[in-house]
């Protein structure tokens, strides 16, 4: 019997053949590359890459076999790809992408809209991007805000889009892809939570607490040490300090924010009752105007993937091929299509950079319904 030494001498040999073939096919798919750019066909095609991955199977036996030969080619055709979109990317090939670059935003003049009453996170997140004394008004909806932006009764809206704590805003994300709307900013703010009455409330008094039903997840630690409040959900947390304000019972609160608190003219009886001391929401100004800030360094995007075994991986590579750091993927399912995903990824880059470009290039090639939704 040959030694390990012998047989990975065996091996070594092997190897250097496959080395070589490597370079060999690298090479040809470089002149197809070349051949492409210059008749300006698509790089892939998906149909001669699904027989090709039939013909390898066919010529070893056994199911291992064909599967390790499948895997093994898929991977070389997605080197072969990358290959070729590096190859449009240095003939200049890669056009410009459908985005026009601005200097800055013309916060001063702008009008903004915003989801919920006077007192909501949403407006506080407004003035901490536009300021305080922008001109403003708030929508009943994520939608109203939405269409209020599509049809241009308001030129940008602040949107929550994720929680440190509850995770994503799904309809948000829902509602950026059927609008032809667009993230051009984002900002974080602190959600803190306070339980508020009327002045002179003692906590002794208190029977029921209104919030949204999200605040009141968020602050379950301190209201359950209070079992005997009941605890009562609705729309938003700017509307219970209203409700408690116009039905001057003490024997009511709100958990809100100080800032809704103080403009109700309610005192507050504790400070900070959140489960996660850190808890924060990211808030996203979208606008209906394709435009990106000089230096914009996030890119969010959302495409489909086929229905199909490793089809995901495939599309993360492009990222990491071309250098770029992946920071968050959610999925949403595809309305209308049971148990298939709608991916949205947001990634480090500037659409001028080249490797953004590329990166698009193949996601646009490979993924379906690529949508961008922003650069900020
Ligand atoms: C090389 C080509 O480009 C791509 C890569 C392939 C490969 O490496 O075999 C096959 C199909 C294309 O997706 C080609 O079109 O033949």
């Amino acid at each position: 019997m040959a030694t390990l030494e012998e047989l990975r001498l065996q091996l070594d040999e092997i190897d250097g053949q496959i080395v070589e073939l490597y370079k060999n096919r690298m090479k040809v798919c470089g002149k197809v590359g070349e051949l492409k750019v210059k008749t300006g066909s698509k790089i892939f095609d998906r149909q001669r890459e699904r027989d090709k991955l039939l013909d390898v199977a066919s010529k070893v036996s056994g199911d291992f076999n064909k599967k390790g030969i499948q895997e093994l080619y898929e991977q070389l055709m997605s080197m072969s790809r990358k290959l070729q979109y590096r190859l449009l990317v240095e003939a200049g090939a890669l056009g410009r992408l459908p985005f026009i670059e601005v200097a800055s935003l013309d916060k001063q003049k702008a009008r903004v809209v915003f989801q919920g009453v006077e007192g909501a996170y949403s407006q506080a997140a407004m003035q901490h991007y536009f300021g305080d004394n922008c001109n403003s008004f708030h929508v009943r909806t994520f939608r109203d805000a939405m269409e209020a932006i599509e049809e241009g009764s308001a030129d940008y809206a602040v949107l929550p889009i994720e929680n440190s704590s509850a995770g994503a805003v799904n309809e948000v994300y829902d509602l950026l892809v059927e609008f032809e709307n667009y993230i051009v900013g984002e900002t974080i703010i602190p959600v803190t939570h306070t339980l508020a009455g009327l002045p002179g409330t003692k906590q002794e008094d208190i029977r029921k607490v209104y919030s949204k039903a999200e605040a009141l997840m968020q602050t379950s630690r301190f209201l359950d040490e209070h079992s005997s409040w009941q605890q009562i959900s609705v729309v938003n947390t700017a509307l219970a300090a209203r409700k408690v304000l116009e039905d001057r019972d003490k024997s009511q609160a709100a958990v809100c924010s100080a800032y809704a608190a103080k403009l109700h003219g309610l005192t507050i009886l504790q400070d900070n009752i959140n489960n996660e001391p850190n808890n924060s929401t990211r808030f996203i100004v979208v606008s209906n105007q394709k435009i990106f800030l000089k230096d914009a360094s996030k890119i969010s995007i959302c495409f489909e993937v086929p229905h199909e075994s490793g089809s995901l991986y495939h599309i993360l590579s492009h990222f990491i091929y071309n250098d770029l750091n992946l920071s968050k993927i959610e999925s949403r399912p595809v309305e209308g299509k049971s148990w298939e995903y709608r991916f949205f990824a947001d990634f480090e880059g500037n659409m001028a950079d080249a490797a953004v470009k590329n990166a698009i290039r193949g996601l646009r090639e490979e993924a379906m319904n690529l949508k961008i939704l922003g650069n900020y």
